[in-house]
């Protein structure tokens, strides 16, 4: 799903009213229309009163023309009009007149802190003072508004967007905004719902497909795409009845160190449960057994040394290989990467202390082959780029990272960023029951199985990522977040497949 920004949500806007004939009163209608079902198919008709604040623009006549409907249905409504400015939208105002046309109980007008009405915890608010049109912070009495529903402790529901969070950018100041229970927000989810800094304004969110034109949509490129299982199943490549493992390929998981062999063997481990056709390992001499022992599909081959990484002899071309779990960022073991990193062409993948051998010898990064993958997390990333100011900034820096390295870059967090040159792709999958040791090295045995398989790197990335969130989903169903450990991931690799083939009703 794309993530379009302000700019062009508004440009569809205003080409929808003109090919779809129709006026900006009436899209508004439908927009608002559709949030009312959301509302009322939640609600049942309860007789909860609904406190609805509305703003001075577009999305203020939203919440009026929901507030409308609201009472014709039969709710308790009470509305308030946020008076940030004297200045008006045109279809605020007809809503204005329409709401007030069918009620005695007219919208109550706050000008300053004195009118703030009393919210109460169990309260049902809907937010609709600012939506994509905010384009300064919110400050003063509204800021003081924006506090005073936040600390009420009543269930927020916003219109579009939490007011007061910009589409695309972080907010220099976190005061004033609305932090949301749910978002109801049209068209397509704004970037900043997925950034580590504001994605907790938002709560749960839902798209609402308020019907813009289409082929403007189709044809617009946006810097962002969300990648949820409708898109992730048309990542999946068909396997051959008349084939052999050979045709899978052959993943070599290099890394491990004494006390820290457990990494080596999740990664080999997720990376045959994701379809590699041979896995080979090749580590420190003490994990000869370990790994023999725990996972005997794998082909094992040792170093010299018996508890770190020296050098890395094999006598087989594997089609990836994965390099750094665990393996430290001693001497030895940084010797042996450059010297692999100057030896091989091989695609590959690296993670954990192979980053921060990066990290601690720059020079190395130009040694990567071509459209190697990285996958940080933000600590390790830190270490790569150096600090950031904010969450926009640091998108900058990767994005410089990557052009210059040409490699693809995964964020790893709630909501991963898999970045490639063309497009930035965000993860949906995946929940916090994943925050637990070892789900890393699951993921980058997931992505190097599928590039094993031939998957193009970037889809290698995106596809793996999704897959490994979407097994960490199916855990969390069979045994709650805690019991999750990175072991049970990997078990659910298979249901992950089958699951991307599942009909639903909707597809996240
Ligand atoms: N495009 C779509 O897909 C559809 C959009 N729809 C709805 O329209 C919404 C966008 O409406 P909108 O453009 O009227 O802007 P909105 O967010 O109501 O802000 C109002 C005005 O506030 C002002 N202002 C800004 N910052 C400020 C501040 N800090 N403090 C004080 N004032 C500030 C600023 O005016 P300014 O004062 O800068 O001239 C701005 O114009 C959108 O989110 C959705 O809900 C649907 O109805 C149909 C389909
Ligand atoms: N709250 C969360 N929601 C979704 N995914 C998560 C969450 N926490 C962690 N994950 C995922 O789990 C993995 C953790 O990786 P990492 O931090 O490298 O762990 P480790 O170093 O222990 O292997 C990442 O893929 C990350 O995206
Ligand atoms: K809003």
């Amino acid at each position: 799903m794309k993530i379009y920004s302000a700019e062009q949500l508004q440009k569809a806007d205003s080409l929808s009213i003109k090919n779809q004939n129709i006026s900006s009163t009436d899209l508004m209608e439908r927009a608002a229309g559709l949030v009312f079902n959301q509302i009322h198919s939640r609600l049942e008709g309860s007789d909860i009163e609904i406190k609805i604040f509305c703003g001075i623009g577009n999305n203020g006549g939203d919440g009026l023309v929901i507030a409308r409907m609201l009472l014709e249905h039969g709710y308790k409504v009470k509305v308030f009009i946020v008076n940030y400015s004297e200045k008006r939208s045109r279809d605020f105002l007809i809503n204005y007149d329409r709401f007030k046309n069918i009620t005695k109980d007219w919208p109550v007008l706050i000008k300053n802190q004195n009118d703030f009405p009393k919210i109460e915890e169990g309260d049902f608010v809907i937010d609709a003072m600012f939506g994509i049109g905010l384009n300064r912070p919110i400050e003063g009495w509204v800021s003081a508004l924006v506090e005073h529903i936040n600390k009420s402790g009543a269930f927020i529901l916003s219109i579009d967007m939490p007011s007061g969070l910009y589409a695309e950018q972080v907010p220099g100041n976190t005061a004033g905004i609305i932090k949301a229970n749910f978002t109801l927000t049209f068209q397509s989810p704004k970037f900043t719902f997925f950034l580590p800094q504001t994605m907790d304004y938002v709560g749960e969110f839902q798209v609402l497909d308020i019907g813009l034109d289409r082929e403007f949509l189709a044809k617009t490129n946006t810097n962002a795409r969300l990648i949820g299982k409708e898109q992730a199943r048309l990542l999946y490549k068909n396997r051959k009845k008349n084939s052999h493992k050979g045709d899978y390929g052959h993943t070599l998981i290099v890394g491990g160190s004494y006390g820290k062999i457990g990494s080596i063997v999740l990664s080999a481990t997720a990376a045959l449960k994701t379809g590699a056709g041979l896995c080979s390992v090749f580590s420190p001499e003490c994990g000869y057994e370990i790994i023999q022992t725990a996972l005997p599909e794998a082909m094992v081959i040792t170093d010299n040394q018996k508890k770190h990484l020296s050098e890395i002899k094999i006598d087989f071309e594997p089609d990836i290989i994965c390099f750094g779990m665990g393996a430290g960022t001693g001497d030895a073991a940084l010797n042996a990467f450059e010297k692999l990193l100057k030896e091989t062409k091989l695609p590959m993948l690296i993670d954990a202390d192979g980053l921060n051998m990066l990290s601690k010898n720059k020079a190395l990064l130009d040694l990567l082959p071509e459209r190697s993958v990285l996958t940080p997390h933000p600590k390790e990333l830190e270490r790569l780029i150096g600090k950031w100011d904010d969450d926009n900034h640091k998108i900058k820096k990767v994005q410089k990272f990557i052009n210059k390295y040409n490699v693809i870059l995964v964020l790893k967090g709630a909501h991963s960023f898999c970045f490639s040159k063309e497009e930035i792709f965000i993860n949906n999958s995946g929940n916090a029951g994943m925050s637990t040791a070892g789900a890393g090295d699951v993921l980058s045995g997931v992505i190097s199985g599928l590039m094993s398989q031939k998957y193009d790197p970037v889809i290698a990335a995106v596809f793996g990522v999704y897959l490994h969130g979407l097994a960490g989903d199916l855990a969390a169903e069979k045994m709650g977040y805690e019991a999750i450990t990175a072991g049970e991931i990997t078990n659910n690799l298979g249901g992950a497949f089958l699951e991307l083939f599942r009909e639903e009703e909707n597809l996240n």
